[in-house]
């Protein structure tokens, strides 16, 4: 199994509203709520690309209630999350018809209690053990220590275990020390790590901090990948026009299902792209466009980079 670990999990709610402007009030035309945390969306592709999933982290209160019940229902999916006091947090993005622009408001998520965080590590150790790949993906709640993500790393890779890190700020700065086997910064990330703007530059620097392969993901501009095999930059045939909310998750997934697959990295990125591009083109995140998504995956560009 692969196992997704999401220590600030969400319900997810997107609104779609005609046009919108800040200090005016708006009427939403429809409302999707879903499971959330970047894991959690991560995990979802994986279950419905056929993989055996399991979902680790945090989940509380009303929302955290929500969230389980609606992945109880996804076939392939084991809920491992730890029960804490707090409750899970909602992010809201508001999907804007008029521009095609998403805005997303993300809540800090619920204060983690020393005890919590301790019975979390137990936990996770015991799913190590059985899994074939680990994804550590998001924010950090309050309460959780900045260096988290380095720990979980050392543990994944103490039990010879492939460990993947999609996280931002000082959480990845210490994590990427940690050597994971792949981190997957977007471009803003990317910079805020190296202090670079320049993509293939700031790539090079995110690897030599510790990371083993760097897989940046620059929206329409595809990905650019630095791996041990050679490096590539991977590019969807069009710009998609929709929601990009996830697609950067889906592009973890489809590193993951590669990985476990053991698929040469070229045929990785091809396939982490064309999932990407299908999630922007489904409404709510975690979710993707099973149809276009098998259209894509002949017209992805791999070249060397
Ligand atoms: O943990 P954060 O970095 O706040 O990101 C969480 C959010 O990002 C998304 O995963 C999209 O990538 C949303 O589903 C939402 O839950």
């Amino acid at each position: 199994m692969i196992l997704t670990v999401t220590l600030n999990t969400a319900l997810d709610i997107t609104y779609r509203v005609r046009s919108l402007r800040p200090h005016a009030s708006h009427r939403v035309s429809e409302v999707v709520e879903r499971p959330g945390g970047k894991g959690v969306n991560v995990a979802r592709v994986l279950a419905a690309l056929g993989h055996e999933v399991t979902v680790t982290g945090f989940a509380g209160g009303a929302t955290g209630e929500v969230v389980r019940d609606r992945l109880s229902a996804v076939p392939g999916l084991t809920d491992a999350l730890v029960p804490v006091a707090g409750a899970t947090r909602r992010t809201i993005a508001v999907a804007d018809e008029l521009s095609g622009d998403t805005t997303q408001l993300n809540e800090p998520g619920p204060a983690i209690e020393p005890a919590e965080w301790g019975g979390f590590l137990d936990r996770y150790e015991e799913l190590v053990a059985g899994a074939s790949a680990v994804a550590l993906c998001g924010s950090l709640p309050p309460g959780v220590p900045v260096g988290a993500y380095a720990s979980l790393v050392r543990t994944a890779r103490s039990a010879g275990v492939p460990v993947l890190l999609d996280t931002s700020g000082e959480p990845l700065r210490r994590g990427v020390a940690a050597r994971p086997d792949i981190i997957k910064p977007n471009a803003d990330e990317l910079a805020e790590l190296t202090g670079s703007h320049e993509p293939l530059r700031a790539t090079q620097d995110a690897r030599r901090r510790g990371a083993r392969t760097v897989v940046a993901s620059l929206g329409a501009q595809g990905l650019l990948a630095l791996t041990p095999e050679g490096d590539w930059r991977a590019v969807p045939p069009a710009r998609e026009h929709g929601n990009p909310t996830g697609a950067g998750d889906s592009a973890v997934a489809g590193l993951l299902s590669g990985l476990v697959h053991r698929l040469p990295w070229p045929d990785r990125l091809t396939s982490a792209v064309a999932l990407s591009a299908a999630t922007v083109r489904a409404p709510a995140a975690g979710d993707f466009d099973r149809v276009a998504y098998e259209k894509l995956l002949a017209r992805v560009s791999v070249t060397a980079a």
